[in-house]
């Protein structure tokens, strides 16, 4: 079993001709790996390539510079993260990765900005690189409208409206995260990762990668596939909402990351994160709780989920005790 590839043509609008057909193959990828590649998905590939070019250049910055946008300058996380920041896998060693994060641009006078909320706010932008921003929240803009789609083939894929999930993804929180990570060093231990194994924490992630490879996807039986880049696609996966959306149905799998096969090179990736808004509460979907029993996960907001997952991986203090039963 491998990962499968979706494509989206006559699937890209509500309604699209294709979209049912679509949606079958959504539910067999999502509940086997929750691993899919989406091809012929409406982004240009210039923006993309574009995309990875401001990615080079921001990590190309000097140190110091990059250090001035440090996340932890930013309530919200926006900004630079160093080499080893994050822990993705806590038994393993820090993550060899180094990323930028930023975001939307939120008005100042929006309820969730006012209220410090996770995802909304302000971004750092380097001065000295004034292309970056624009072309950061176009390509966020272009993710935003493959993701809320990729919201509605889901819909469809559970027999519901295809809008259901559009209100919960109104004021969604999105974060686009652009990575590089060095070459794998020469005799590393086992426990050294680019990314140790992790599931996504939101509902859909939109990765595009280099094509250098290095991403492998924990299949249903444990053994671990490579994600091999393809020219034209995007890699898809559901993060850990979509079990708790679907009451386990969907499938957020672990993933990892290695840098081994780029000879030498830094690999370079920019994966995009869509959640529901902040205060959408995550509940099962009709038809996904069996008469008679519980829910499987304790129902919770997007929000408290997202916030305490970067607490956990960060290293940073537990402020609240919101975890479920993910
Ligand atoms: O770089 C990649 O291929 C994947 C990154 C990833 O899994 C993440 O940032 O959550
Ligand atoms: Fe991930």
């Amino acid at each position: 079993m491998g990962i499968p590839v979706l494509d989206l043509t006559g699937a890209l609008v509500p309604g699209g001709p294709r979209s049912a057909e679509v949606a079958r193959a959504f539910r067999s990828a999502a509940m086997a790996s929750g691993f899919f590649y989406v091809r012929h998905h409406g982004v240009d590939a210039a923006m993309v390539e574009r995309q990875f070019d401001i990615t080079r250049r921001l990590m190309a910055l000097p140190i110091e510079r990059r250090e001035q946008l440090s996340i932890e300058h930013s309530p919200i996380m926006r900004g630079y993260e160093g080499l080893g920041a994050q822990t993705l896998d806590a038994a393993m060693k820090p993550d060899l990765k180094e990323s930028f994060y930023c975001g939307m641009d939120w008005p100042a006078d929006h309820p969730y900005v006012k209220a410090g909320y996770q995802t909304y706010g302000p971004s750092q932008w380097p001065a000295e690189l004034p292309d970056v921003r624009a072309h950061c929240e176009a390509y966020i803009d272009a993710m935003n409208r493959l993701s809320l789609r990729l919201m509605q083939l889901m819909a469809l894929s559970l027999d519901l409206p295809e809008d259901y999930f559009d209100a919960a993804c109104h004021d969604p929180m999105v974060t686009l995260r652009m990575v590089r990570y060095p070459a794998h060093p020469e005799g590393a231990d086992e426990r050294t990762f680019g990314a140790g194994a992790h599931t996504d924490w939101g509902a859909v992630t939109i990765l595009a990668q280099d094509a250098h490879g290095g991403l492998e996807v924990q299949m249903p039986g444990g053994s671990w596939v490579a994600a091999t880049p393809m020219d034209g696609t995007f890699v898809v996966n559901l993060g850990d909402m979509i079990p708790r959306w679907t009451n386990g149905l969907y499938h957020s799998n672990p993933h990892r990351v290695r840098n081994l096969y780029s000879g030498g090179q830094a690999r370079y990736s920019i994966p995009f994160f869509y959640e529901p808004e902040y205060l959408a509460r995550i509940v099962p979907v009709p038809g996904t709780v069996p008469a008679g029993e519980a829910p499987r996960y304790t129902p919770c907001t997007a929000g408290e989920h997202l916030q305490e997952m970067y607490r956990k991986t960060y290293g940073l203090q537990k402020q609240a005790a919101t975890e479920g039963a993910a």
